[in-house]
């Protein structure tokens, strides 16, 4: 059986190929971007011409599945792709199973409810089309020839409207792969109180996270750096969730951490029922003496 990865980052591109070889004989990567070598036997580059943008690229994925005809496609749940492979999964007459973290005889075990629940699921069609949060498969397995092909991008009927562009701001470090990620909320009231959480960040060498609306509401944050379910499913080995109050739709992106702590001055904060260890304080007290004291 073939197994076909769509990818926009080369990590996922690791560990989607590493998981795919666990599942199919034959590894192809489909990859927007410069895919890593050798993590899969076929590479097939789409580049997106001028003046579309890859929400469009089902048509072209399409091409490929087609010629390729996989038995299995692992998807990088980015904003683009999930669109992406919902409309494959259409294509191919079944539903895609999103976020799935562990693979068994059973099914694909996914979040549930928001992530208070887990589920085990079979494909719906002859084809299983799942997304893949960062961390389920280590990139490090991932083998094969690499050879590459070029993709000649199909244009839909009706596609998007790119009125405007500006480029994305990067935060520099990749929370996926962090091993620590302290992560602020609404808790904190002015942007410059986020240079608390910073200071944390580096006593413990950890990323810098949030919870969307300081993405969204006030922009305080590049919107990559936002976790939970619309944003990153991340799973390190320590998150200190700062002033966040513990909504499943963030919780279900850091509820795989190894361990979380929480920082809140409200005892009754749903974070308080989800963590390890839980502190009830006001972050501006609490964070100076933790970055302090560690
Ligand atoms: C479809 C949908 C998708 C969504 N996806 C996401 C997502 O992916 N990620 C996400 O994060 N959100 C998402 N949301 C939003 C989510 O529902 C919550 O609104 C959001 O997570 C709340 O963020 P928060 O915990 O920072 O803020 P709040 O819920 O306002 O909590 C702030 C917390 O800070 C505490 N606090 C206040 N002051 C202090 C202080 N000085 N010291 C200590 N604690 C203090 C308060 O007690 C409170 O518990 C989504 C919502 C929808 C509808």
């Amino acid at each position: 059986m073939k197994a076909l990865v769509i990818t926009e980052g080369t990590e996922a591109a690791r560990e989607l190929s590493a998981g795919a070889r666990l599942m199919a004989d034959e590894v192809v990567l489909v990859s927007f971007s410069d895919a890593p070598g050798n993590v899969a036997d076929k590479v097939a580059k789409v580049s997106v011409p001028e003046g579309f943008v890859l929400d469009d690229a089902a048509d072209t994925v399409i091409s490929v599945f087609a010629s390729e005809r996989p038995g299995v496609v692992l998807v990088e749940p980015t904003r683009r792709l999930k669109a992406v492979a919902g409309r494959l999964a259409a294509h191919a007459g079944t539903a895609v199973v999103t976020d799935a973290t562990g693979f068994s005889d059973e099914g694909a075990k996914s979040l549930y409810f928001g992530g208070v629940a887990e589920r085990v699921q079979k494909p719906a069609g002859d084809v299983a089309v799942y997304t893949v949060p960062a961390g389920v498969f280590d990139g490090s397995d991932a083998t094969g020839a690499g050879v590459e092909e070029e993709v000649a991008w199909v244009a839909p009927a009706n596609p998007l409207k790119l009125v405007s562009s500006r480029p994305l701001q990067r935060s520099g470090v990749d929370l996926g792969k962090a091993d620590a990620v302290v992560a602020a909320g609404r808790g904190f009231t002015e942007e410059s109180q986020l240079d608390l959480a910073r200071a944390l960040c580096e006593k413990l060498g950890a990323g810098l996270g949030c919870s969307r609306p300081l993405t969204e509401g006030v922009d305080w944050l590049p919107t990559e750096t936002y976790i939970g379910v619309s944003g990153l499913m991340i799973s390190p080995k320590v998150y200190v969730a700062c002033g966040i109050s513990g909504q499943m739709q963030h919780m279900v992106g850091c509820n795989r951490s190894n361990t979380v702590f929480a920082i809140n001055k409200d005892k009754n904060a749903a974070v308080f029922k989800q963590c390890d260890y839980g502190l009830v304080g006001d972050i501006k007290e609490v964070l100076p003496a933790l970055t302090a004291a560690l």
